[in-house]
């Protein structure tokens, strides 16, 4: 037991896009008694110039080196863990070798270089309403058989070196525990887990050529993926190790949500998502029918671009990105690398209706803007049809800290908001599910125990719709020159 806690400590993991967060926590009480954090390289792909247009790589080799060092950063509390969990960003592909080293680095969840390969593999396989059926989605390029349609198509050498498939959450529980294990959560972001089964679908597989012994068992919620066996990190030899999640579900889990709560995430990604009882079978492809890491589901529509895509607009202008100025009339469709929801993969930035008078502080508001309208305006599919229209956006992902994202989101959805105080949900949702592997107990109710979601309540304010038809009419009149490359 750690010296100020009142019950075992449980260490939770979030390896998402930009970095590595590991939180060392009081099991019965959520305290927070230690955190650390090691930064991740994302690469442009490596074409013949060093590059290819769209493409967003990592090494996993990284990953676990960032996960030694954030852990090295929690000092002595993460060596008296009892249990660990580790969460990370849905839908990349690992491609493992005989001797379980990565084949070549990671194609990232927003790597668009995939676009043709989804589009072929949904027509191929009976087209949108059939995928949304079967697997709860219809794959985009973010998701992970598209990525491996993309690599038998570009690397065919790759694929045939490949002995093992893995996600990145699953990848560093293999590492952590020498077992092939992951969850219903990540698992429906890959396109070849069924969600009307809960089992692997091996037509699916066929089709892309995947032998299904290359894939991770799938944990049921409340198992264990095993115990820690390896010595190079600081954590304990035989710490129990729950099955870990993608970094939206271990967020959902880190909130305790229940159904008719929707969150807003501002992260790398854009998220917007609510769990339900329902499975979600959407044939627009707008909404991902995820499984949620419990026995619910996770209805959620995500953008690529988000927080960096607002920092680089506010860093092209020279101001600090909370110099936003209201007022003119330009929009700007941030969509710098793509963009998923409206699906626009091969899109880039679209600026109109600047003018004289237009000053760079508006330039810069109207990219919140545009970012901020894309998840809204998914918001409406994602939630049930008995949610409240004016039940309170859960606001959480690093952007969430900022004045201007949260002011943003009050004025384009009209809805009140809440930040909650704690700041790592992924990685607290993973502790969470740490701690109820560790004392028998559903992770949501242990986090809802720990009071996580309790924060600042920030009362509606009158929607602009102003803004939002100036938007909704860009997109639409924009619709061509946001399908070129
Ligand atoms: N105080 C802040 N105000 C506004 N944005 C912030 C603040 N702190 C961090 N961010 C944004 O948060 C982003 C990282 O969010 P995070 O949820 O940690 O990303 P991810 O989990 O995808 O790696 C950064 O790109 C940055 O733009
Ligand atoms: O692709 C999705 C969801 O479908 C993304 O939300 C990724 O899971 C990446 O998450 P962050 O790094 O932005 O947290």
């Amino acid at each position: 037991m750690g010296a100020q806690s009142a019950g075992p400590l449980v260490v939770g993991v979030d390896s998402s896009t930009q970095s590595t967060k590991t939180l060392v926590v009081d099991a019965e009480t959520g305290a927070v008694l230690a955190r650390g954090q090691a930064p991740h390289t994302v690469t442009g792909g490596t074409g013949k110039d060093g590059g290819e247009p769209g493409g967003k790589e990592s090494d996993p080799e990284q990953w676990w080196r960032a996960l030694g060092e954030a852990l090295d950063r929690c000092g002595a509390a993460a060596r008296q863990a009892s249990a660990v969990s580790v969460a990370g960003q849905q839908h990349g592909l690992v491609t493992l070798d005989a001797a379980g080293a990565p084949v070549r680095p990671a194609l990232l969840w927003n790597d668009v270089r995939a676009a043709p390969q989804s589009e072929r593999l949904v027509r191929e396989r009976g087209g949108a309403e059939v995928w949304a059926q079967r697997t709860g989605s219809v794959p985009r390029s973010a998701f992970t058989v598209a990525k491996w349609a993309w690599l038998c198509d570009n690397e065919p050498e790759s694929a045939a070196a490949t002995a093992a498939v893995r996600l990145p959450h699953d990848y560093l529980t293999q590492r952590l525990t020498g077992q092939g294990v992951t969850d219903r959560g990540d698992a429906s972001g890959t396109g070849w887990w069924a969600s009307a089964t809960g089992a692997y679908d091996t037509e699916i597989l066929e089709h892309v050529g995947l032998a299904p012994e290359k894939l991770p068992r799938v944990a049921l919620p409340g198992e264990a993926a095993g115990t820690v066996r390896c010595a190079e990190l600081p954590l304990p030899q035989g710490a129990l190790v729950a099955p870990g999640t993608g970094d939206n579900m271990a967020a959902a889990l880190g909130l305790g949500l229940r159904s008719g709560q929707p969150v807003l995430s501002l992260g790398t990604s854009g998220t917007v998502y609510a769990v339900s009882t329902h499975r979600p079978t959407d044939p627009t492809g707008i909404v991902a029918g995820f499984a949620d890491a419990r026995g619910d589901w996770l209805p959620l529509a995500c953008t690529l671009n988000c927080t960096l895509a607002v920092d680089r607009v506010a860093a092209l202008l020279g101001r600090d990105r909370e110099a936003v100025e209201a007022g003119g009339s330009a929009v700007l469709l941030p969509f710098l690398d793509g963009e998923r929801t409206p699906n626009l993969p091969h899109a880039s930035g679209l600026l109109h209706g600047l003018r004289h008078d237009t000053t760079a502080g508006q330039l810069l508001q109207a990219a919140y803007d545009g970012a901020v309208f894309a998840l809204l305006q998914a918001l409406d599919r994602v939630l049930d049809a008995d949610t409240a229209d004016d039940a309170p956006l859960l606001l959480i992902g690093g952007g969430a800290r900022g004045r201007a994202w949260r002011e943003t989101v009050r004025r384009l959805s009209g809805r009140p908001v809440v930040v909650p105080e704690a700041q790592e949900l992924v990685a607290l949702g993973a502790a969470a599910q740490a701690a109820g592997l560790l004392l028998g107990e559903d992770p949501a109710a242990v986090a809802r125990r720990w009071g996580t979601a309790r924060g600042t309540a920030f009362e509606p304010v009158e929607r602009d719709t102003a803004a939002c038809d100036r938007l909704a009419a860009t997109l639409a009149d924009g619709a061509a020159l946001l399908g070129h490359r």
